[in-house]
């Protein structure tokens, strides 16, 4: 009996499903394991998923039976399938519930995490934290993104002036996560002086995602007793500064002052709270850390992966920079473009970077740092329609809306799927900064279509009621920090992906007039998606002689 339900379980179940060979033993982790060892190790597992999609002859979704480890795994590739998933129906008002394995996260996010919460739970927060994040909010605090910024240019100063190699990463995390700590918390967390001088909450924080870094073995670390360990006593010892720091701004807030009242997230979603019990607490608390957390890792690979395509496509650069002295003026320096920003109606030049704007989109099409795991339990009678019309029932299989696939299907992108091309978007540039709030219907469902490419076609944020809370900040900072920082330095990509060059030591233009590289540099997995060797880069102060 027991070796006849082996062979359902393995293969008639999901028979039907477009997958690999599997084996009655191993199912399909042994025909993985053959297509990682074959490529890059470190490569992220979405790039593993992408052969396999390939060898499979592009199927809109690919089934991975992963049992006894996991619940079975379904990657989807296909736009059409991915919106059903990620949408919201009259029978699935939240879409498709998110995936348990997402409890690996709690010690960084909390347990009452808007990331991870359900249903009823989920939309009270929403409510609440929405507010802060809307765009002409995040536009009253521009000066402090500004701020942050120029901080950042006179790093990358201090660096073209050395002339020394660094971590591009480690610059861009500092940066997003003083953005982050500003804009949500009040709180300038110094995270972009010596370690020695940061705020203790962003040495807890780094120590604690640390202990995720071992590549795609989160499931196996989770059950490690030291490391479960180590990463209560971390996320405890957050907690007590962040409930702390919350403390005090709420007192703040019941004071009368003349000072201008705070602006942050935080601030707005304490304003109807009359009593802040333990529970409410609590609950900002985990909002907090979950913001820190979402913010930093994702729009510093945004940054790191802009930065280095710009690097290698100068037309695209000429473009970016050309766009830049038209809406700025020549004078290129990150203290003039604040200045220009934070003039009356400053706010507004932000609307006109549609080039910038594309190569944001554009980045995040190729290189978007993180997807969206769902799960409903077998007998909810979750299904979705593929597009030769079979229906499949999704119940009881952890969904993989990839968008590493689905942003890289050729049917949709044509042969330039793989190429930095933000041409493409023009006419088309929203990176949702078209106000997604006010763009979504009653249902929390983006827009169908829009442009050439199907709007469900391009989504790094996720799309639906439990898309990304920040993406107008994401946009916004991402914007900002192009604007003061794209026409003053030329970065020059050392190591992995650094550019090949001709005996006269000038890059060499390939036919798609990018330049040629001597490897590919490539994302890893450290909870999200990010350039393999913390993208090492060497900086210069470009064209010195006619740029301020
Ligand atoms: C380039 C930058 C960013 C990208 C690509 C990104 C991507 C995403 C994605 C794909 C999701 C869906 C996750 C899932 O379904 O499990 C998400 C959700 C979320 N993101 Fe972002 N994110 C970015 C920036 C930010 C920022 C700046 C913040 C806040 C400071 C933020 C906060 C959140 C939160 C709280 C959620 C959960 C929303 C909910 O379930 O209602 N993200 N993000």
């Amino acid at each position: 009996y027991l070796l006849h339900r082996a062979r359902h379980l393995r293969f008639k179940q999901y028979g039907d499903w477009p997958q690999l060979p599997p084996s009655l033993v191993w199912g399909h982790m042994k025909a993985i394991n053959e297509f990682i060892v074959r490529g890059e190790r470190k490569s992220h597992i979405d790039t593993v998923f992408r052969e396999i999609q390939e060898y499979l002859d592009n199927p809109p979704l690919v089934l991975y039976d992963l049992r006894p480890l996991q619940h079975p795994l379904c990657v989807v590739g296909n736009y059409e399938v991915a919106e059903q998933v990620s949408r919201s129906s009259k029978s699935f008002p939240y879409s498709m519930g998110k995936s348990p394995g997402m409890k690996a996260l709690e010690p960084l996010l909390g347990p009452y995490s808007i990331i991870t919460s359900e249903r009823e739970q989920w939309k009270a927060l929403r409510k609440r934290f929405n507010p802060g994040f809307a765009p002409q909010h995040l536009l009253t605090l521009l000066p402090c993104i500004l701020n942050k910024t120029l901080r950042f240019a006179e790093i990358l100063d201090g660096y073209a002036r050395s002339g020394e190699e660094f971590s591009l990463n480690e610059r861009c995390v500092g940066l997003v996560f003083d953005i982050t700590g500003a804009v949500t918390m009040d709180k300038d967390f110094h995270a972009q002086l010596d370690v020695s001088k940061q705020d203790e909450l962003v040495r807890l924080y780094r120590e604690l995602t640390a202990t995720y870094r071992n590549d795609s073995t989160i499931q196996y670390d989770s059950l490690n007793p030291d490391v479960i360990r180590q990463r209560q006593v971390l996320s405890r010892r957050i907690d007590a500064l962040v409930t702390d720091h919350i403390k005090t701004k709420f007192a703040e807030l019941n004071v009368q002052s003349n000072e201008r009242p705070s602006r942050s997230v935080l601030s707005l979603s304490l304003q109807d709270i009359d009593h802040l019990d333990d529970r409410v607490l609590l609950e900002t608390c985990h909002q907090l850390k979950s913001f820190l957390f979402a913010g930093h890792d994702t729009s510093s690979v945004l940054l790191e992966w802009a930065f280095y395509e710009l690097s290698r496509t100068p037309r695209a650069l000429d473009t970016l920079r050309r766009e830049l002295d038209d809406i700025f003026g020549p004078e290129s320096s990150p203290a003039a473009v604040q200045e220009k920003l934070l003039a009356p109606g400053g706010g507004g030049l932000l609307k006109k970077m549609s080039y910038t704007s594309a190569v944001i989109k554009e980045t995040l099409r190729l290189y978007p740092p993180s997807g969206s795991a769902r799960y409903m339990p077998p007998g909810t009678g979750f299904n979705v329609q593929l597009p030769n019309g079979k229906t499949l029932c999704l119940d009881g299989v952890i969904i993989y809306n990839c968008p590493a696939l689905v942003q890289r299907d050729e049917a949709v992108y044509g042969p330039t799927k793989d190429e930095f091309l933000p041409e493409r978007w023009l006419g088309d540039t929203d990176t949702g900064l078209g106000l997604p709030m006010d763009n979504l219907d009653d249902k929390g469902n983006g827009p169908v279509a829009a442009g050439r490419v199907p709007a469900s076609a391009w989504r790094p944020f996720e799309r639906g009621p439990r898309s990304c809370i920040g993406q107008e900040l994401a946009n916004l900072e991402a914007r900002v920090i192009l604007a003061s920082t794209a026409r003053r330095f030329d970065f020059v990509k050392v190591g992995l992906g650094a550019v090949a060059r001709d005996s006269t030591g000038a890059p060499i233009l390939d036919a798609k007039g990018q330049h040629k590289v001597e490897s590919e540099l490539f994302n890893t997995m450290q909870v999200t998606a990010k350039p393999v060797d913390g993208t090492m880069m060497r900086v210069r102060v470009a064209g010195l002689s006619n740029r301020a």
